[in-house]
């Protein structure tokens, strides 16, 4: 897998003007909702899945006054300064501001948008899921969203939950804020090694740096292994094996692939440092548009849905729509609903209590070609105020023994 430069800078990328080609994506956000019907064309199955819009009356309220979807789904306006790194000249450099410009499309290789630096586990996540493909690093997520947005990438690679560490925040809210379809899943066996400068023995060790969510699943290992000293946020596994080798830190280890090792020149002090042996991080695949739902394989669907808070048992509602369908849920996440996260009750007797509101992701093990897929979905839109299908895609299938780059094992999940 061959990459090139990496995106950086966020603010820039949110400045530029309207990509070419905007009309070829999905999702208009006032269109009305599938009827969950069949959909037999790929015209029915983008309306199906554009945000599922409530209808007039059913639509989520702010201080009394109803919201559109896109009002659910601001464009992120934080914004900073242009930060250029120089990298070795050797390995792919981060892009910067000029090359955010939407760019011809140049050959027939898929372009993946990935958050993190050559050598970072979602880089292998983007090599499973589309082999041979041109990997892109960016610096944040949202660089990698707005990449597939601008017509920079073709597709993100997105990781979303991690066996021991949990789920990743950040990008389920970035899918909400963003318009990109789910188009698959892969999942991928993380093994995390210790790296450091050579030379360097583990006993002059004064800090361990890396991404949270490798920290957070080699907590424990690394307790066990006498390493009691600092541990340090970093933007992700390789950008800390990176941040050693080009600093020279001998006093500093980082968590990181033994790809990240041969890449920047450091020494494995320990191989296999995760908590758990069968350590796997899932991810998803982002594109522009959706892909077919099909009923040949196993499929998945993913949603996520707000509720007025009025009525108590909406979540038991819900899951009820699947119980009774005997459809499985394989996830649940609740992230804070940003525009409204708290409500308040007033009652005379008691006082004032303070609920917190949330937005519910939910991911089911069934396509949206399933008319039980559809009959839930039609189900639940009675009695919640948001509803989107951010997709339904095939699921990764793939034995938890076999190497996660054979080719014969990823063609699967090409979409
Ligand atoms: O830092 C990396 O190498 C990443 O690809 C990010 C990430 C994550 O966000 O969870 C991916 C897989 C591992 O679980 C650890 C870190």
């Amino acid at each position: 897998m061959e990459a090139p430069a990496a995106i950086r800078n966020t603010a820039a990328a949110l400045s530029l003007p309207a990509p070419r080609a905007r009309a070829g994506r999905l999702g208009g956000t006032r269109r009305q909702p599938c009827a969950a019907a069949s959909c037999s064309s790929r015209g029915d199955w983008q309306t199906a899945c554009a945000i599922l819009c409530s209808n007039s009356n059913n639509k989520p309220k702010v201080n009394g006054q109803s919201q559109t979807t896109e009002e659910l789904a601001p464009a992120d306006s934080s914004s900073s300064s242009s930060d250029l790194v120089p990298a070795p000249s050797n390995l792919p450099r981060p892009l910067s501001i000029s090359d955010l410009s939407p760019a011809p499309m140049h050959g027939s290789q898929l372009r993946v948008a990935y958050q993190g630096v050559p050598g970072a586990y979602s880089e292998a996540a983007a090599g499973k899921a589309y082999p041979g493909c041109e990997a892109i690093p960016c610096d944040q997520f949202e660089v990698a969203f707005q990449a597939v947005e601008l017509w920079i990438a073709d597709r993100a690679v997105l990781p979303v939950e991690n066996s021991l560490g949990g789920s990743i925040h950040r990008n389920y809210d970035l899918l909400l804020r963003h318009r990109l379809h789910i188009v698959g899943e892969v999942q991928l066996p993380v093994h995390h090694c210790l790296l450091a400068l050579p030379g360097v023995r583990r006993e002059l060790l004064g800090r361990v740096i890396s991404h949270p969510q490798a920290l957070a699943q080699c907590e424990h290992t690394l307790t066990r292994m006498g390493l009691n000293v600092a541990r340090e946020a970093h933007d992700d596994t390789a950008g800390a094996a990176e941040h050693i080798a080009a600093n020279s830190l001998r006093d500093t280890a980082a968590i990181a692939s033994a790809r990240a090792a041969e890449l920047y020149g450091l020494a494995v002090l320990a191989d296999g440092i995760q908590d758990d042996a069968g350590n796997v991080t899932r991810f998803v695949m982002l594109a522009r548009e959706p892909i077919i739902p099909r009923t040949d394989r196993p499929f998945k669907t993913s949603i996520v849905l707000a509720h007025d808070g009025e009525g108590t048992s909406v979540l038991f509602k819900v899951l009820s729509a699947f119980a009774f369908r005997d459809i499985s849920l394989t996830k649940i996440e609740s992230r804070p609903h940003r525009h409204r996260p708290i409500r308040l009750v007033d009652d005379a007797n008691v006082g004032t209590a303070k609920h917190f509101e949330y937005m519910f992701y939910i991911d089911f093990q069934a396509s949206m070609a399933d008319v039980r897929a559809q009959n839930a979905l039609a189900e639940i839109q009675e009695f919640t105020s948001f509803l989107r299908v951010l997709g339904s895609y095939p699921m990764d299938m793939t034995p938890w023994d076999s190497a996660p780059y054979t080719s014969s094992a990823a063609s699967n999940q090409q979409a």
